[in-house]
């Protein structure tokens, strides 16, 4: 057995979240390695990435076929299948190196490539090669959720990461799971010349406030994607061309879909299953044990063993890896208080228009004691940005608490994922919508409409009595 070395931090899993605490960990001076079965430093943030060239040829086949109503000639797109595939892969390989193993070597950071498994409650094994450190941080993500259906494992099918390997034509691609990814890859290949339908055991979009959700369903399915909803599958069966899907609607109306291709995506996993994680002492969530137990600080049964990312079990996004990245560091090497909240995180769809939540929606609020909450709503028809982009179909809501201060909003829209930020800034810093009010915004444009709703909440507020005894009190004085 090699010999053991014995770092401040020892990271598995290189991607969103292990690269970033291993980089914030290295400008504080710690000694850090990090494992990665890939060696890359490149995770599922790459699939992300993917998806943003992927949305945006979309979005621009569709202004092209719309491009009438700004004064232009409209023209169909003619998207070709392989162009699109070396667009995405053109982006991808440009960002790649900045994720990559030997950017983090030159900050100092050893890179070990291999799998690692833990041996005990401080040591490691990669390769053969023993490593114990003061300190661990599990960052190994997530992998695709399979659900069991009849024929399924018989067929070839995409998952929402092999899809961007594919450079073939999508004739009829028939999604499995409506939840944000399903449906942002539906839409987009859509509007990229593929017949396209999604189903859904459930809701389309279910984890979303339902009013907002409903805005997007309405725009995909005016584009041509077929959704089922509260439909399950009830057996795939590969065919000498193409699959066949058999259906059972809500009604239990059978139907059976011809697809040239299958995509399944039906959520994720954390990826914990080869880690050892018995002889760690880091023990699952007994309600879920899919998930590890995981504290508010970042910490698992094991003190000295931090999750983050995917494999912590929250909110899947980048960013989220990101953040807690910057909390579990400040913890583990300086022992400051890190306290984790779900609440920052904005959730974005992106499908046109975007979703983008942060913080409680109304579901929640009307589920808790709804008379400490108001909501404030926003048309975007009522933005000059969003009407001038001919983009005034959205809407924008605030939460806000009984002392104004805002614990949550929902936009639909264009640039929604920019405009969230805002209101992740307002909750991060306890501001209120008197702050949002106060605030200057350029015109036009779509961050304005957060001034907006603060200035609404105002006028809402003073109308319905706050300040109204001010006013008529000014209005006495001489
Ligand atoms: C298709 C798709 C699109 C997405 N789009 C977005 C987006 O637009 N915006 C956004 O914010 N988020 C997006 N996400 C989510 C985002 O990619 C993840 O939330 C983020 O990458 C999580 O970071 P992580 O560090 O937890 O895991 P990852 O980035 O997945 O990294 C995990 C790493 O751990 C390694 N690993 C796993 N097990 C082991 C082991 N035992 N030993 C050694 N190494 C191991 C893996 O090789 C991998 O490199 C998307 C995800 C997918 C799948
Ligand atoms: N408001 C939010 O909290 C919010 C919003 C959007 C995205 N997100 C994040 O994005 C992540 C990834 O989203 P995702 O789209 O990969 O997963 P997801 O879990 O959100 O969606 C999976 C969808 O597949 C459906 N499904 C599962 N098994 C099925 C089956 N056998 N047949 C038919 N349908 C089936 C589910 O009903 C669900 O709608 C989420 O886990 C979450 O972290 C959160």
């Amino acid at each position: 057995m090699a010999r053991q070395r014995l770092p401040d931090l020892c990271v598995i899993g290189g991607g969103a979240g292990g690269v970033a605490v291993a980089e914030a960990a290295r400008r504080h001076g710690a000694s850090v390695i990090l494992v990665d079965r890939e060696g890359s430093g490149a995770g599922n943030q790459l699939a992300g990435l993917a998806g943003n060239a992927l949305f945006r040829a979309a979005g621009l086949a569709h202004d092209m076929r719309r491009a009438q109503s700004f004064g232009l000639a409209a023209a169909e797109p003619k998207p070709a299948a392989r162009a699109v595939f070396e667009h995405i892969r053109d982006v991808v390989t440009e960002v790649e190196p900045r994720a990559g193993a030997e950017r983090l070597e030159g900050l100092g950071v050893e890179v070990v490539r291999g799998e690692a498994r833990f041996v005990d409650r401080r040591s490691i094994e990669v390769d053969g090669a023993q490593i114990a450190a003061r300190r661990f941080v599990l960052a190994t993500g997530s992998r695709p959720f399979i659900p069991e259906i009849a024929g399924l494992d018989q067929c070839r099918y995409f998952t929402t990461t092999t899809i961007f390997d594919n450079p073939y034509k999508l004739t009829h691609l028939v999604v499995i799971g409506a939840g944000r990814h399903g449906l942002e890859l539906a839409q987009a290949y859509r509007r990229l010349g593929a017949d396209v339908s999604v189903i859904d055991a459930a809701k389309a979009l279910g984890r979303s406030d339902p009013e907002l959700s409903a805005m997007v369903l309405r725009q995909v399915v005016a584009d041509g994607v077929k959704l089922y909803e509260q439909t399950t599958v009830r057996r795939v069966q590969a065919r000498s061309q193409g699959i066949g899907i058999e259906l059972s609607g809500p009604d239990g109306r059978q139907v059976t879909l011809d697809a040239s291709h299958l995509l399944v995506a039906t959520g994720r996993r954390p990826d914990i299953e080869t880690l050892g994680l018995d002889q760690a002492g880091v023990k699952r969530d007994p309600t879920r044990p899919e998930r590890l137990r995981v504290g508010d600080d970042l910490k698992t049964t094991n003190r000295r063993i931090y999750a983050i990312g995917d494999v912590s079990g929250g909110l899947r996004y980048g960013h989220a890896a990101e953040h807690q990245a910057q909390l579990v560091v400040r913890n583990a090497l300086f022992g400051l208080p890190a306290r984790y909240r779900a609440a920052l995180i904005p959730r974005l769809c992106r499908t046109a228009p975007q979703l983008a939540e942060v913080g409680l929606g109304e579901p929640q609020v009307r589920q808790r004691r709804r008379q400490d909450f108001t909501v404030t709503r926003f048309s975007l028809a009522e933005n000059d940005r969003a009407r001038g982009d001919e983009e005034g179909h959205g809407v924008a809501k605030m939460i806000t608490d009984r002392h104004g201060r805002i614990v949550g909003a929902g936009v639909v829209g264009a640039e929604a994922g920019e405009v969230i930020a805002l209101f992740s800034m307002a909750i991060a810093n306890g501001l209120s919508a008197r702050h949002l009010a106060g605030f200057v915004a350029a015109y036009p444009s779509y961050a304005g409409i957060a001034q907006h709703l603060g200035a609404l909440h105002e006028q809402q507020q003073s109308a319905s009595g706050g300040l109204t005894w001010l006013s008529r009190l000014v209005r006495n004085l001489p």
